[in-house]
């Protein structure tokens, strides 16, 4: 890719998750820049991924700046009160991945209308196996797209979005969706050992099933509900396991997807309390 400066705000998880990646696709750790006010944070991110590590007040930033804000949605109103006038002067482009802040609420925090794109990735990011979701404002220029393309583009799968408001679903789906796998391993995981297996094995076993079938789902031109059907024999074990998640899991997925979208939207309108 072109020569980018990367700059992150923000040195938690999700900021890790990115670098990492980006570290693993040849991405210089010189052209990437972490500010947060904990040097423990950013100090282990210099450490790690060779970037370069700044406390949490704005400079003045390099041109071709990419600002990755990756701190927390309710941060946002003092962190983009300190970073107004670096983010104002600059042609930078602003690409936040927080959840549920909308771009019009971060263009009136900054009081002015810079490029601003949302991007919604996942922790698998830290793999280069990442989902992000992207939607940009209508002022971002083509060639910023492609520049926010190739960034997270190196991390994993991209998907354009054009209705702002879909992201909380995106948000809902695969930026909180590792947790929801991670969950049924887990869960998958105990009820093997409450039968009998040994920890160890049953854990290794779910993993193995999950990440299989995955990559058997990805490399397949088949649905999903067509690849389910292979593995059901009539009247067989699948049958009869699949008959008890059939009762529960569509009425969870949209339970559980409804809450963690309407928690995206309640964390923007905390955001316009605060604002
Ligand atoms: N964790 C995840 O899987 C995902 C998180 N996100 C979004 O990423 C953002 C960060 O989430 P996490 O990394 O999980 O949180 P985290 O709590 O791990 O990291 C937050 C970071 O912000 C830093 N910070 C605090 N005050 C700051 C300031 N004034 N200036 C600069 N940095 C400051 C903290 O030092 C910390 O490094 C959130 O907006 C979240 O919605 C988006 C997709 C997935
Ligand atoms: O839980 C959260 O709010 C963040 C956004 C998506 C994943 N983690």
């Amino acid at each position: 890719m072109t020569e980018q400066h990367i700059v992150f705000i923000g040195a938690g998880n999700m900021a890790r998750a990115l670098i990492s990646g980006m570290r693993q696709r040849d991405i210089p750790g010189e052209s990437i820049q972490v500010h947060a006010p904990s040097t423990l944070h950013r100090g282990a991110l210099a450490e790690e991924f060779g970037v370069r590590s700044r406390p949490a007040q704005a400079e003045k930033l390099p041109e071709n700046s990419v600002v990755i804000y990756a701190a927390k949605p309710k941060q946002m109103p003092a962190i983009l009160q300190e970073w107004g006038d670096t983010l104002r002067s600059g042609s930078a482009l602003f690409v936040s991945v927080a959840a549920g802040v909308s771009s019009t609420q971060i263009t009136a925090l900054l009081g002015e209308e810079i490029s601003v794109v949302r991007a919604m990735p996942n922790t698998p990011s830290q793999i280069g196996a990442g989902a992000t979701t992207l939607f940009a404002r209508a002022n971002v220029g083509a060639s910023q797209c492609d520049t926010v393309q190739q960034i997270f583009s190196g991390v994993g799968k991209v998907f354009w979005l054009h209705d702002e408001a879909l992201m909380d679903t995106a948000t809902a789906l695969a930026g909180s969706g590792p947790a929801y796998v991670l969950l049924f391993l887990e869960a998958l995981e105990d009820a093997a050992v409450l039968q009998g297996l040994d920890r160890i094995t049953a854990r290794a076993l779910a993993l193995q099933t999950v990440l299989g079938t995955a990559q058997m789902a990805a490399a397949s031109p088949a649905s999903p509900s067509e690849l389910r059907h292979q593995v059901t024999s009539p009247g067989g074990t699948t049958a009869a396991g699949l008959a008890v998640w059939e009762e529960q899991l569509r009425p969870l997925a949209q339970r559980a997807l409804a809450a963690a979208a309407e928690r995206g939207r309640a964390l923007s309108q905390l955001l316009k309390k605060d604002a």
